[in-house]
């Protein structure tokens, strides 16, 4: 399926019911996990996070054999405004790198048993400066997010969404700003490590966007196009397919977190699938997975991109299952279980 209109698209976005999880299949698993030789619930989010996987893939024994990684890759024509610490051509060479596999995601990825595709768009076509006019036209932004849900296989255990471009902290900072209010100073970081000076230019860059693209405040999918950029919209799309699919996705930084944040404007329950991997270090992440009721897995001060903080939770959830399907039960170990009071 494709989206031919953003009217389609904010149809398929809104329009209910949307496809169920199996709560029957999360009842079946925190039955094994209450009934496993531990305290109840004492693995904590390890056994919240087999409960998803169990409710999303709709089985009482939740698995991890298949998990894909989609890596987007977008330029930004933003970068001409000085907001990145490093040149926009970074992206294009850092697509070698991960093909080549000397990246953090490449061995990220290997050691998570995850596959990794790179989905590289128009590269060489940078985004419009969205200080000056919509970084997307309509067309270009269904296009995007065309890729983003036609790149979603239906057959994964766990779906992870990463992306690559240079200066796309800004656009992030930008669709935050516009989607949640609140002071643009929240929203926007140093990205790759932008000095003081740059940080300033980035905050009156995302200000100006604003200014710009004020008449599309009130639309989550206009605000998108006009202050986004194609990786970010690709992500938007493929999170919308795996939600139609019900594959559970695991989310990266603040940049995959922002892409997404249209998405729950528009309708909350559409994000019920995803799950935080990290909170990034960058500025705003945290406020933002506040917004989208999500608490990560793991804070370990990443700000790398690529998905490489939603790779290392996969080991997180992998650490989960192992003890789901590994552990003794209180009456295979023969050991005394609580005591009723
Ligand atoms: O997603 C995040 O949390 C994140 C935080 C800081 C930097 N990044 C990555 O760094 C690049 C964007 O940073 P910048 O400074 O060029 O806007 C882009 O390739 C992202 O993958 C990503
Ligand atoms: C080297 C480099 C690698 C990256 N990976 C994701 N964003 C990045 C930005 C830079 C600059």
């Amino acid at each position: 399926m494709t989206f031919s209109s953003l009217q389609a698209l904010r149809e398929a976005i809104t329009s209910l019911p949307l496809p169920l999880s199996d709560a029957d299949a999360e009842k079946a698993v925190w039955a094994r996990q209450d009934s496993l030789t531990k305290p109840p619930r004492s693995l904590g989010m390890l056994e919240d996070s087999v409960a998803f996987l169990g409710r999303w893939q709709r089985k009482a024994k939740p698995t991890l054999e298949r998990i894909d990684i989609l890596l987007f890759a977008g330029s930004h024509g933003v970068t001409a405004r000085g907001v990145s610490a490093f040149p926009s051509s970074v992206t294009g060479q850092m697509v070698a790198n991960f093909e080549h596999g000397g990246a953090a995601i490449n061995q990220l990825a290997a050691l998570a048993g995850a596959s990794l595709s790179i989905h590289s768009l128009d590269i060489d076509k940078p985004t419009g400066d969205f200080t000056e006019h919509a970084a997307l036209d309509d067309d270009e932004f269904l296009d995007a997010v065309n890729a983003g849900y036609t790149a979603v296989k239906d057959d994964c255990d766990l779906l992870v969404l990463g992306e690559m471009g240079i200066g796309n902290t800004t656009p992030a900072a930008a669709i935050c700003s516009a989607l949640f209010g609140g002071a643009v100073e929240d929203w926007t970081g140093r990205g790759t490590g932008i000095d003081d000076q740059g940080l300033r230019r980035k905050i009156e860059t995302v200000r100006a966007g604003l200014t710009r693209h004020l008449d599309k405040i009130s639309d989550p999918l206009a605000i998108a196009a006009a202050l986004g950029g194609r990786e970010l919209a690709a992500i938007l799309g493929a999170a919308l397919a795996a939600r139609h699919r019900r594959v559970p996705l695991l989310l990266d930084g603040f940049v995959v977190s922002a892409a997404i944040a249209p998405l729950h404007v528009l309708n909350p329950p559409i994000l019920d699938h995803v799950l935080a991997g990290h909170v990034s270090a960058e500025a705003g992440h945290g406020r933002l997975l506040e917004k989208l009721n999500k608490s990560p897995l793991l804070s370990l001060g990443m700000r790398l991109g690529e998905g490489s903080g939603a790779a290392t939770a996969i080991m997180i959830l992998k650490a989960a299952l192992a003890c789901f399907h590994g552990m003794a039960s209180f009456a295979e170990a023969g050991i005394q279980d609580k005591h009723d009071t």
